[in-house]
């Protein structure tokens, strides 16, 4: 479903990611961890289609992102670290607006079964966004990407600023998104979160892959492997 093939991405004569390889597969949720400038933002960029591949390929359903970033987008759903919907709208008016801008369109019932999937709060989804919680906005993002049946998601830090109810109920989202068929790359730093909700983890560092190990709900990750990767090369 996800693939990164011998990935490469060199900027401005600095290697940023080294030849990455990995795959997640349909159901799977894949978190890609690493300490800061390790390469992840550059690597969801590549698989968004902002960024093109120096050499190698970011794969989604086979296909190379760069050859069709339009169709690619269609079947993916991105949340960035702070979900980018309009404050002045309410969450309803939000997923209608943006279901339009895809030619889709639904029913207010259709969008309260969404809302309903998410847990968000019945009285709250008429009310603007600008009153709305980081997890609020998050579950209002996840019910816009189930609308479009994206079944391809990319999570960027998505419980960062989360308090740990909240982290509970958007792990358990994610869960289930991925139980029911999604295929979710998420990107973070954070090494609990990562081995309380992914089924495997990739450790990045300065743009390589140093390791990958399955991580069943709430096993701990190894320290030392932490330890690799988030200490800089010549400070290890
Ligand atoms: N446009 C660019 N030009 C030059 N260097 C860049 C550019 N974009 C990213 N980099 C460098 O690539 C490296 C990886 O950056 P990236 O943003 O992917 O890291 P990250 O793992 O997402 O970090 P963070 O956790 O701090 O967000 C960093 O050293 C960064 O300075």
């Amino acid at each position: 479903m996800i693939e990164a093939k011998n990935l490469c991405i060199t900027i401005n004569q600095s290697d940023i990611l080294k030849s990455l390889n990995f795959q997640v597969a349909e159901g799977e949720i894949y978190a890609l961890l690493g300490g800061n400038g390790a390469g992840k933002s550059t690597t969801l960029k590549t698989f968004l289609g902002f960024l093109k591949p120096t050499t190698g390929q970011a794969m989604i359903n086979g296909r190379a992102v760069k050859d069709d970033v339009k169709a690619v987008r269609q079947h993916t759903a991105y949340l960035p670290e702070s979900a980018t919907l309009y404050q002045h709208l309410t969450a309803r008016e939000n997923i209608h607006y943006f279901l339009s801008l895809a030619n889709i369109s639904k029913t207010d019932s259709e969008v309260d079964q969404a809302f309903d999937r998410v847990a968000l709060q019945p009285k709250a989804r008429d009310r603007h966004m600008s009153t709305y919680s980081k997890g609020m906005r998050q579950k209002t993002a996840i019910a816009l990407a189930l609308l479009r049946e994206a079944p391809i998601f990319f999570l960027d830090e998505p419980t960062s600023g989360l308090d740990p109810v909240a982290i509970d109920e958007f792990n358990q989202l994610v869960s289930e998104l991925a139980a029911n068929g999604s295929t979710i790359l998420m990107v973070t730093h954070d090494v609990y979160g990562a081995c309380q909700v992914a089924n495997r983890i990739g450790l990045l560092r300065e743009g390589e892959l140093v390791g990958e190990f399955s991580a069943p709900a709430g096993q701990q990750i190894e320290t030392e492997l932490v330890h690799t990767a988030f200490t800089q090369k010549d400070m290890a």
